[in-house]
C-alpha cells in the first residue's frame, strides 16, 4: 500500500463564538478515516470547504500529527520519518510555493536537485523532461515572482516531481488557472502516470480534474468518508439519472409513458425532448426502441449527471 490509514483522526481545540468564546471546544477535522491506496492508483478527494481534506494531507506527509489512529505513507510513519518520506512524495499546495521567489525558475530546480541529492546526469535528464512536457522553456530564466499563476503552477508541479516521487499529492492544483493551463497540467499528469506509474492523490473543487484524472473518488463530509469508489458509481450512489436528449423530425406529443424514464421537458413543440432514464433498470437502447415506435428520430445525445450536483445530493441525503 502507498497510503494506509486506520481510524485516522485529528482534532483541533477551537474557541467558541460570542458568549462561548471563553470555552474551548474540540473540533474533529478528520474522523476515523480508513483509507488504502495501492501503487499506481489515482484518487480524487472531494468535499466542501472545511471537510478535512487539507488536514488529512498534512497528516499523510507528516506536517501534522494525528490525535488518534494511525497513518503510513509509502510504508513509513510520516511524522517520524519525514526526511525519508520526502524522497518518496511530491506535494503541491496550490496556495503555497516551494520555489525561491527571487530566483529564476531554473535555479530553483538546481537547488531542489541538490537537496534531493540527484546525480548530475539524472537531474539534467529529468529537468529536461519536465521542461519539455510542462512547456517551461519560455520562462526558465524569469524570477518566480514575475510568473503568471499558470506558469508558476506548472513550475511548482515540475519542482515537486523532479525527484520522481512514487506518490504525488496535489492540493487544488488547478485553482484559478485558465482553461489552457488547466488542460496542459492535466495532460502532463496523465502522461506522468502512464510513463512512471506514479500514484496520484488530488483535492479539487474542479470536477473536470476528477473526470480527466481520477479513477477513484473519495467524498468526505465533516471529516468522515461518505463515498469511496468509481466516478460512475458515485452518480449511481446518489440516484442520479442519465438524460437522453432527443431531436425528432416533426413536432411530437410529450413522451410520458416510456418505462423507467421521466419526461423532463419539451422544446420547439416537442421536436426536442429530454428524458431521464434509470440506467440500473433500463438501457439507452431500450428507451430508444420504445421512442422509435412513436416518432421518427433525427438526432440524439446522452447527458451524464453533473458531478457537482451528485455530490450536493449525497450531502443533502445526510442532513
Ligand atoms: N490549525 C487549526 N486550528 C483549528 N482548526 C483548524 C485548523 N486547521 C483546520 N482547522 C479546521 O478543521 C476543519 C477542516 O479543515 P481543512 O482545512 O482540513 O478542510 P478542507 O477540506 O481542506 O477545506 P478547504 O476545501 O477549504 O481547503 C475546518 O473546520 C477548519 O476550520
Amino acid at each position: 500500500m502507498i497510503i494506509e490509514t486506520d481510524r485516522l483522526t485529528r482534532e483541533f481545540r477551537v474557541r467558541g463564538k460570542g458568549a462561548a468564546a471563553l470555552r474551548r471546544n474540540t473540533l474533529r477535522a478528520v474522523d476515523e478515516l480508513q483509507l488504502r491506496v495501492s501503487p499506481g492508483e489515482s484518487l480524487g478527494y472531494i468535499g466542501a470547504n472545511g471537510a478535512g481534506k487539507s488536514t488529512t494531507i498534512k497528516m499523510l506527509v507528516g506536517i501534522l500529527v494525528p490525535t488518534s489512529g494511525s497513518v503510513r505513507t509509502c510504508g513509513l510513519d510520516p511524522h517520524r520519518d519525514r526526511r525519508r518520506l520526502a524522497a518518496e512524495v511530491g506535494v503541491v499546495f496550490g496556495q503555497r510555493s516551494q520555489l525561491w521567489w527571487d530566483l529564476p525558475v531554473r535555479e530553483s530546480f538546481d537547488i531542489l536537485a541538490a537537496i534531493h541529492r540527484l546525480p548530475g546526469s539524472d537531474a539534467r535528464s529529468r529537468t529536461a523532461e519536465l521542461i519539455e512536457q510542462l512547456e517551461l522553456t519560455d520562462f526558465l530564466l524569469t524570477p518566480v515572482r514575475q510568473l503568471s499563476l499558470g506558469q508558476r503552477m506548472r513550475a511548482e508541479v515540475a519542482a515537486a516531481l523532479l525527484h520522481r516521487p512514487r506518490l504525488v499529492i496535489l492540493d487544488e492544483p488547478t485553482i484559478g488557472l485558465d482553461v489552457l493551463s488547466k488542460q496542459r497540467l492535466r495532460e502532463f499528469l496523465i502522461t506522468e502516470r502512464q510513463t512512471h506509474g506514479t500514484t496520484l492523490l488530488l483535492t479539487t473543487h474542479d470536477m473536470g480534474d476528477i473526470e480527466r484524472l481520477c479513477e477513484r473518488v473519495l467524498v468526505v463530509d465533516h471529516g468522515a468518508t461518505v463515498y469511496d469508489g468509481s466516478l460512475d458509481g458515485l452518480a449511481r450512489a446518489a440516484g442520479s439519472d442519465r438524460t437522453l436528449v432527443l431531436d425528432f423530425v416533426d413536432a411530437t406529443p410529450d413522451l410520458t409513458g416510456i418505462p423507467h424514464t421521466t419526461h423532463l421537458g419539451s422544446e420547439v413543440a416537442g421536436a426536442r425532448q429530454r428524458l431521464a432514464f434509470d440506467s440500473e433498470r433500463t438501457t439507452a437502447a431500450a428507451v430508444l426502441a420504445a421512442v422509435g415506435q412513436q416518432a421518427e428520430l433525427r438526432d440524439l445525445s446522452i447527458e451524464e449527471p453533473d458531478i457537482e450536483d451528485v455530490v450536493r445530493r449525497i450531502y443533502q441525503a445526510r442532513r
